[in-house]
């Protein structure tokens, strides 16, 4: 039966009900040193031996009696005779029983091979590691609860201890459902999509010190699904089930686990994220993550690593938070907490961060993304340059080589990018109107704006401002792509009679030139129907996998989707920079980037690109 009531309930307010009503009794094993790094110490560790164990030299010399050296001065050095007043000795020597002071080698006089001269009296137990410095035999030398680093198996070790307590790990299965699911390396047919969740829940829940049990692919039958939850219910602490968790025909996920178990919530009120189903079944968790890759990897974060983290009594570590300005306006619905993923970048020493593709089900903004930012559930957003706080997913100062690129979208970015690369800058285009473009400039919010066409047409104000400079970028050919032959002259009439259209972001030049052309053809804009994508790829794969009939792109883009491309103008595209920019570090590599022979030979090679005067100054305005 199909699902349409759905009662949410607030993340935190689940989380915290659902932990309560879980109890775990892990079991405790021991472990040789050798094999514990990374498992969580069940018991405080109790060093078995002192360190060191006696007194050792600290440093390379000799050996002596301090009372021996109390009248030594450089003008009146004591000479010591070796073997029974002094012995070379060297760092980590036992000390001989006679002595309680080292003199370093460099402060000796060597008179001949039986005596030694010394110039300055030693204090006694000078240069000498005392017993159980490091530690003592008895001392705690790790709390429980601790997960072990490398440093903690050093100690350990030294210490005389080379078994440990540490908690079993959880079993965690890890079932995904979908009749449309095939195994990672098998190539999917029409409506067929790859089992990619599996190995990234696998992933994370290594990383947290759990065992995945992967159980394999389990098709949408009710039947096949509770026998599959039973038996990991059996053989497994934690089951974590992927997708199937929603409204539609074939989501038995909640019934299963209501059949077998007690459902303690399904659906929370965030947006991704939202049909999780949290239930026990057995005295078990038992998790449905939703089948979207961003929904199911939050899902995830809030439900299973806290699981695990009770599990283990250790929290794998807290939120790491940064307060930055917003690049452009982030607005969502009001209703539920909304994640957004958001890229960071510094400009001039200031934070800035950038929402990324919203959807559920684009994972590759979340491999790209810096962090999360999100929006409670009575708000509705902010506007460009207010200040926000994200919840890093990665280290601080990730973003110091990011370069930020806003405006004109060009297939010519990519190249660039992948050159920048290797010399370790990201270029992180942020694909916008002309206008926004020169707003986020001229407000400090990124690097460069790429632009296209006559600017000094469009800029006449901010122009004659001399701390701006202009640089060549390239020369490039625009046009039409579509999959068949329509003809230049019928294109108007193919728009008129409805072809799909796919174009770019308003404000863009292809958005421009085309609505120019609109005018020219005597066709009125309210009268066409069109999508919006960001760059010409994705028109691109759009037309060529006939989501779409026709776009603007570049002739490069085309002949990489196998389309058809008729030309239509020529531009020169360029970028503006603040003059000082240009003397930083990114600022001098990405002008030499431009006029690099290898640059300006892959761009050109790709088609529909003219490099001569890539990098040239055209001066400032
Ligand atoms: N009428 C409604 N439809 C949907 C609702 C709703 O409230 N009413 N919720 C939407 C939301 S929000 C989400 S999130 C999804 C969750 O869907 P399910 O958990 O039922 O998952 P599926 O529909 O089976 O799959 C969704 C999507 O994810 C892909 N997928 C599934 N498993 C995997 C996997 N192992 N690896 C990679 N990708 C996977 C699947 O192919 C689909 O594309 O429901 C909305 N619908
Ligand atoms: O809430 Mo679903 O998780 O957006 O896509």
């Amino acid at each position: 039966m199909r699902q349409t009531e759905w009662k949410l309930a607030p993340l935190d307010e689940a989380r915290e009900r659902f932990l309560r009503e879980v109890r775990f009794s892990p079991s405790v094993e021991s472990v040789p040193v050798l094999k514990a790094h990374d498992r969580i110490t069940a018991k405080p560790v109790v060093a078995r031996r002192s360190v060191p164990e006696y007194p050792l030299a600290a440093m390379d010399g000799v050996a002596v009696r301090a009372e021996m050296t109390v009248q030594a001065a450089p003008d009146n050095p004591v000479q010591l005779s070796l073997g029974r007043e002094a012995i070379w000795i060297d760092t980590g020597d036992p000390l001989p029983d006679f002595a309680d002071a080292i003199i370093p080698v460099e402060q000796i006089g060597v008179v001949d091979e039986q005596k030694v001269q010394i110039f300055n009296p030693v204090p006694s137990w000078k240069h000498i590691r005392m017993v159980g410095e490091d530690v003592c035999a008895g001392e705690t030398i790790l709390p429980a609860n601790h997960r072990i680093r490398p440093i903690d198996l050093g100690v350990m070790l030294a210490s005389g201890v080379e078994e440990v307590s540490v908690w079993k790990p959880p079993r965690v299965a890890v079932i995904p459902t979908g009749s449309e699911l095939v195994l990672p390396g098998q190539a999917p047919e029409r409506g067929q999509i790859v089992e990619s969740n599996g190995t990234m829940i696998s992933g994370y829940l290594r990383e947290w010190g759990a065992v995945p049990d992967y159980c394999g692919i389990v098709p949408d039958e009710p039947d096949h699904l509770l026998q599959s939850v039973q038996s990991a219910v059996k053989k497994c602490d934690m089951v974590v089930l992927n997708a199937g968790s929603s409204a539609g025909s074939e989501d038995f996920t909640v019934s299963v686990i209501r059949k077998l178990g007690r459902v303690v919530q399904h659906g929370v009120a965030t947006r991704p994220g939202k049909p999780v189903i949290l239930g026990i079944v057995e005295g078990k968790p038992v998790v449905g993550l939703p089948g979207y890759p961003i929904s199911a990897y939050l899902g995830l974060q809030w439900f299973v690593r806290p699981l695990i983290e009770k599990w283990f009594g250790v929290k794998m570590g807290e939120a790491n938070e940064i307060r930055v300005r917003l690049g452009t306006d982030v607005v969502v619905k009001t209703g539920a907490e909304d994640f957004v993923r958001v890229a960071v970048g510094e400009v001039r020493g200031e934070m800035v961060a950038y929402p990324l593709a919203k959807g559920a089900g684009v994972a590759s903004s979340l491999s790209r993304a810096d962090g999360w930012l999100r929006v409670p559930t009575d708000h509705n957003g902010w506007k460009a340059g207010e200040s926000v706080t994200v919840e890093l997913i990665r280290p601080r100062g990730s973003w110091k080589s990011r370069l930020l690129v806003a405006g004109e979208p060009d297939a010519g970015l990519d190249v660039l990018a992948d050159q920048l690369s290797s010399r370790g800058f990201t270029l992180f285009p942020l694909p916008m109107g002309q206008e926004e473009g020169w707003h986020t400039l001229w407000e400090g919010r990124c690097h460069l704006v790429l632009s296209a066409g006559d600017i000094s047409e469009t800029k006449k104000v901010e122009m004659k401002d001399p701390s701006w400079v202009r640089i060549h970028g390239w020369r490039r050919v625009r046009g039409w792509m579509m999959r068949s032959v329509s003809g230049p002259g019928s294109i108007s009439k193919w728009l008129r009679q409805g072809a799909q259209l796919m174009i770019h972001p308003s404000g863009t030049r292809s958005r421009q030139w085309l609505e120019a052309q609109w005018a020219d053809w005597g066709i009125n804009p309210e009268d066409m129907q069109y999508r919006v994508a960001a760059n010409d790829r994705q028109i691109g794969a759009a037309i060529a996998a006939g989501a779409a009939d026709i776009g603007i792109g570049c002739p490069a883009v085309a002949r990489e989707f196998g389309l058809l491309f008729v030309p239509a103008w020529e531009e020169d595209v360029q970028f503006v920079a603040p003059k000082d920019w240009l003397r930083s570090s990114m600022g001098r590599l990405l002008m030499e980037e431009l006029q690099s022979p290898s640059f300006r030979t892959r761009l050109e090679m790709m088609g529909g690109y003219r490099c001569g005067k890539s990098g040239e100054m055209i001066g400032s305005f």
